[in-house]
């Protein structure tokens, strides 16, 4: 094959909880994570040379060395033993630095691409296991699906899809550093942990009110602390009718669930003017229409 490409959904967190902090300096974390229908297309081309290339359409997105998706085909070619090489063009939707994971899933669809690319063969374990090495949300973004994930976020499993609904976001204009807000996080200091087994049983039993009623995250008061935005949406998004309300993974990206689309219509029109990056997507939680050959 010489040319292929992956779609890499954003990821958001139904629950995210910290047990405590490591001696490596991670968090061992338990979070409930799914997809969601906002993608970047990743393009790969194959090459001859030993060379790896990536371009992106977007300004602010590392090039090469530094960007992950390259980092994941380096990492792979030098695992694999490749001596041919590929061009990666990235085409970004998904907000830079929003908590949506977009970087992680850009590396995992590379590294699904690859797989298929370089005919390699590799089991989604085995991918999973070496997009570990490149970022804690990179395992979870190659299986994409809905799972609990354990340990530094790297240790998964599959859980059911949520019950279908609208998913609408809203991005302040600043990104926000992963390792700052956890830096910041105090875990003897939370005053309030997600119930975790409740949100996965809300999912066993496909119940959209008891997800929407066991949302939470213990990053999100530490994020909204810092960035007081991150509340003003917030209580904008519930005044305007959502079903609940979330900041996803460290943020800053707030997300409400809606169960109509004529809901999350009338959500997205009340928060423009109030803030400029919003959109109203489906949920996802299944890995379906990931091949765009
Ligand atoms: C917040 C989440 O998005 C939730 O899904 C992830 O935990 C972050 O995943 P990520 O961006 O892939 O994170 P990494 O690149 O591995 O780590 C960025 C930084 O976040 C902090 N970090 C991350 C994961 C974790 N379990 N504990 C941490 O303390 C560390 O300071 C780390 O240096
Ligand atoms: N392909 C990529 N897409 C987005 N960001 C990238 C990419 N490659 C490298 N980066 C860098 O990674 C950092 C985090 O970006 P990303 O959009 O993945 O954040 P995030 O959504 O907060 O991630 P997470 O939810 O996993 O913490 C940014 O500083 C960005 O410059």
């Amino acid at each position: 094959m010489l040319y292929l490409s992956e779609k890499a959904p954003a990821k958001i967190n139904l629950t995210l909880d910290a047990k405590f902090k490591r001696t490596d300096g991670y968090h061992e974390l338990e979070m409930v994570m799914t997809t969601i229908d906002l993608y970047d297309r990743i393009d790969l081309m194959f090459r001859s040379e030993n060379k790896v290339s990536l371009m992106s359409d977007s300004g602010i997105l590392p090039q090469a060395e530094k960007n992950l998706a390259y980092k994941a085909a380096m990492l792979l070619k030098q695992k694999m033993n490749i001596k041919y090489g590929v061009h990666i063009q990235i085409q970004k939707n998904i907000p830079v630095a929003a908590g949506l994971a977009g970087g992680s899933s850009d590396a995992a669809a590379t590294l699904r691409g690859l797989n298929r690319l370089w005919d390699l063969r590799l089991t989604d374990q085995a991918l999973a296991e070496i997009g570990a090495e490149i970022g804690s949300d990179v395992p979870f973004c190659v299986h994409a699906d809905t799972a609990l994930a354990k340990g530094r976020g790297e240790k998964l499993i599959s859980l059911p899809a949520p019950p279908p609904c609208w998913v609408v976001l809203a991005k302040p204009t600043h990104g926000v550093s992963t390792a700052e807000i956890f830096d910041h996080l105090k875990v003897e200091q939370i005053a309030s942990h997600p119930a975790t087994d409740e949100m996965i049983y809300a999912l066993q039993s496909y119940d959209y009110d008891k997800m929407c009623k066991y949302l939470g995250n213990v990053l999100e008061p530490v994020t909204m602390e810092i960035y007081p935005e991150v509340k003003r949406i917030k209580d904008k998004m519930k005044q305007f009718g959502a079903d609940s309300v979330l900041m996803s993974g460290s943020g800053p990206t707030v997300f409400a669930l809606v169960q109509y689309e004529n809901q999350a219509k009338r959500l997205v029109n009340s928060l423009r003017g109030f803030c400029n990056h919003v959109y109203a997507v489906r949920m996802l939680g299944k890995r379906r229409d990931q091949v765009l050959d």
